[in-house]
């Protein structure tokens, strides 16, 4: 029987950068979550022990920290040096992903002014995932972005088989959970990228009148890349974020719609990739 190493990286996971830019009075922030997965020549370490070409977590965790000092800019930028950084530095590193999360923070507004050094959390997750392999793919993407349709979907006309007991709707509650991840085919303006696609994701999710979360999901990967030709495809997950209208008659009163059980497990999970036929 023989045993062999397979796929394997190493890294540093989470390495939590907080940059204030002081330049104006009023400041800004950004917030990033690193992560660095390198991988490469490294067999030797895993078979014997000898870390002759292990670059240390801890040094990844470092370089986060300095490759900071003089600003980030866009979290695709920054990934994009990490990585490039690691494979041209480290003669066994053949290749380095650096995935990055961006939280944003809004300015506060105090008594009607643009607050200089406030912030609010603002809702959903940026984020951004790049490889450096001698050439560079880049990823962009939003994860946690909680949406909900009040009507305008419906769900009906599926198999009804001995397990069934949903009841076909013609007007329901949609919500969601958005998590998306879109490959660039074209370098581009990140943040404005990022913006717009953002809001094409938005807009179809209100204005799709919904038959399935499937066929929503669907629409939403496909108005990004009728609009946005930079994105060769698009990968999103939707959970169902289920609100069941809850039964008032035991208590003498009927339920127009208005009172629902907002559940939070279990949740359909919908998933798929929208592409171009010549990504
Ligand atoms: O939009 C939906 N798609 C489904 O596949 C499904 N299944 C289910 O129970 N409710 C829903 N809603």
């Amino acid at each position: 029987m023989g045993i062999v190493l397979g796929d394997n990286s190493y890294g540093k996971a989470e390495t939590r950068l907080v940059f204030v830019d002081r330049a104006a009075p009023q400041h800004r922030i950004v917030d990033f979550n690193v992560t660095t997965a390198l991988s490469g020549d490294l067999a030797a370490t895993h078979l014997t022990g000898d870390n002759t070409d292990v670059l240390p977590t801890d040094s990844q965790k470092n370089t986060v920290f300095a490759f900071a000092r003089d600003g980030v800019g866009e979290p695709e930028d920054f990934a994009a040096r990490l990585a490039r950084h690691f494979v041209e530095s480290q003669p066994a590193i053949r290749s380095a992903t650096v995935d990055i999360e961006s939280y944003g923070w809004d300015r506060m507004t105090v008594g009607g002014a643009p607050a200089h050094h406030s912030f609010v959390r603002a809702a959903g997750t940026r984020t951004a995932s790049v490889t450096y392999d001698g050439t560079l793919s880049v990823s962009s993407g939003i994860t946690d972005l909680v949406v909900l349709n009040t009507t305008g979907s419906e769900f009906w006309g599926y198999p009804k088989d001995p397990y069934t007991t949903l009841a076909e709707t013609k007007d329901r509650v949609l919500a969601t959970a958005v998590t998306a991840r879109w490959r660039h085919r074209a370098g581009s303006d990140w943040a404005v990228s990022h913006a717009e696609t953002l809001r094409l994701l938005l807009e179809t999710f209100a204005e799709v009148h919904s038959l399935s979360l499937q066929q929503t999901l669907y629409a939403m990967g496909r108005r990004v890349l009728e609009e946005r030709e930079e994105v060769a495809e698009i990968r999103l997950e939707l959970p169902n974020k289920h609100h069941i209208p809850v039964d008032l008659s035991p208590f003498g009163l009927d339920n127009p719609g208005v009172v629902f059980h907002a559940t939070d497990r279990p949740y359909g999970l919908i998933q798929a990739t929208v592409t171009r036929d010549d990504a």
